[in-house]
């Protein structure tokens, strides 16, 4: 099993000769420079960029920045943990070159997630890139698990010439609506026709509920490529806007009292080739281990959150019957329960049948939301979790007689709530590690006492252009 202490495996420092070639590839394409980007424990997007001639050196020796971004908060205070927070020491930032694309929005530059690794060359215990692989690594070699992952991205587009304090929705059309794609069609043709130059394998566009509102669906992946397609496509989605004259947010709850902006999740599971949740003989084709692997994500859904939904504005949009799944339930394919059982379509169940959570947004760390999310599935898994009853139509409109006799319970309210789930959560904990643990811990707590006191609409509208 590989722990944190480990030596970074796949021979990094980076493959120079590889970076060298794509160096001058990218070169001779006009590009000029490449953004390194990672997402901090808060949700936020940081980057350093280099100029694409340094791509090899980049490689070699990695990219210096301070690990002080654990604990930075949204809007940039700092916290500290026992290990986290001071401003000593570095990190070396490692781009995976695998993943390396020109952003076709962003002429003249190209685009990198990166590893973050400690000047001795080992493992960061912050770097939630590696934590997410560690995750994953440890199913496969434990339980002899792959994973595919697809995260939904949701946003409103705002009118761009309005002041930042604002939000001004860019259509004005119904929900779902023809005129609503027709109102802002140049924008998303560009979308559409960037995210494809950049192998981008898009399922769906639509125009969504709320005012403004798209949500935007990718093919599944392995997870930490998965994870690094949400934040390249919510990149893309930016860049585009701007070139509209748009501006976009990810905010959980860019209105509050309305729909929201999810990120849901799409988790399957699969062992020698053969997927779990579909072709057995438990409800709805899951088979016994797929069955377990989803209870265990539903038992621990609580402390799930303070890593789904990290943000104040979170508990804004978790509000029931607006689609957001705000109970312990699960249910086939119903749009009101946290966990949605996907059966998927006759003669591709195999390929399709996969578990959806709900109750994740777009403020919520990818990386850090996935390794959640499949240790508490594996953890399931390994004890043979059952699920309860499943639930039809909303679990808002149950009585408290038949909520109890479901299982059915209101999620956390509040993120204070959701923390105190998380810190009483083994199996989360050791999954990110102590380090990271803490982290998570003191920012959700430095985050919610930065709003304590505050209204909705003052939460939504400092969060609105955060994410
Ligand atoms: N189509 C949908 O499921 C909408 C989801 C909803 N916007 C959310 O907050 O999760």
């Amino acid at each position: 099993m590989t722990t944190l202490a480990d030596p970074v495996p796949g021979g990094r420092p980076g493959d120079v000769a590889r970076a060298a070639a794509l160096s001058g590839e990218l070169s001779g394409r006009g590009v000029h420079g490449i953004v390194l980007s990672y997402v901090d424990t808060a949700g936020i997007g940081r980057v350093k960029t280099v100029p694409t001639a340094k791509l090899p050196a980049v490689a070699a020796r990695g990219v210096g920045m301070s690990p002080v971004f654990d604990t930075f908060l949204a809007h940039d205070a700092i916290v500290t943990t026992d290990v986290l927070g001071s401003p000593d020491g570095d990190l070396r930032l490692f781009p995976d070159l695998e993943q390396l694309v020109a952003l076709a929005a962003q002429p003249g530059w190209a685009w990198a997630p990166v590893d973050r690794i400690t000047q001795d060359g080992t493992r960061h215990p912050g770097c939630s890139r590696t934590v997410l692989r560690r995750v994953v690594a440890d199913a496969a070699e434990r339980y002899g698990l792959e994973f595919r992952a697809g995260i939904e991205i949701e946003w409103v587009y705002g009118r761009g010439d309005t002041p930042c304090d604002t939000f001004v929705p860019a259509t004005t059309g119904p929900a779902y609506g023809a005129t609503r794609q027709v109102e802002v069609s140049a924008c998303t043709a560009e979308l559409l026709a960037a995210l494809a130059a950049q192998g981008v394998d898009v399922d769906q566009l639509h125009p969504e509920y709320a005012p403004g509102q798209f949500e935007l669906s990718v093919g599944a992946l392995d997870p930490v490529a998965a994870a690094d397609r949400s934040v390249l496509v919510r990149q893309t989605v930016r860049a585009v806007a701007q070139r509209h004259g748009l501006r976009v947010s990810f905010s959980p709850a860019v209105t509050p009292g309305t729909v929201g902006n999810g990120g849901h999740v799409h988790l399957s599971a699969r062992r020698d080739g053969v997927g779990l949740h579909s072709g057995g003989d438990r409800r709805h084709g899951m088979t016994a281990d797929g069955e377990s692997f989803t209870a265990g994500i539903l038992a621990r859904l609580p402390a799930l959150l303070a890593v789904t939904a990290p943000s104040p504005a979170s508990y804004l949009r978790l509000k029931p019957s607006r689609w957001a799944g705000v109970f312990t339930a699960w249910g086939l394919e119903t749009r009101e329960c946290a966990v949605r059982v996907i059966a998927g379509a006759a003669g591709d169940r195999d390929r399709e049948a996969n578990v959806e959570v709900k109750p994740v947004d777009l403020a919520a760390n990818p990386y850090l939301a996935l390794a959640c999310l499949i240790a508490a599935g594996v953890d399931g898994l390994a004890r043979n979790a059952v699920l309860p009853p499943e639930v039809t139509g909303d679990p808002a409109l149950l009585t408290q007689e038949e909520a109890a006799a479901l299982g059915v319970a209101r999620l956390p309210e509040s993120l204070p709530q959701a923390v105190e789930a998380f810190r009483a959560d083994p199996v989360l904990r050791e999954a990110l590690g102590p380090v990271l643990a803490d982290a998570v811990t003191a920012v959700r707590e430095g985050e919610s006492a930065a709003v304590d006191g505050w209204d909705e609409e003052r939460i939504a509208a400092a969060y609105r252009w955060t994410y």
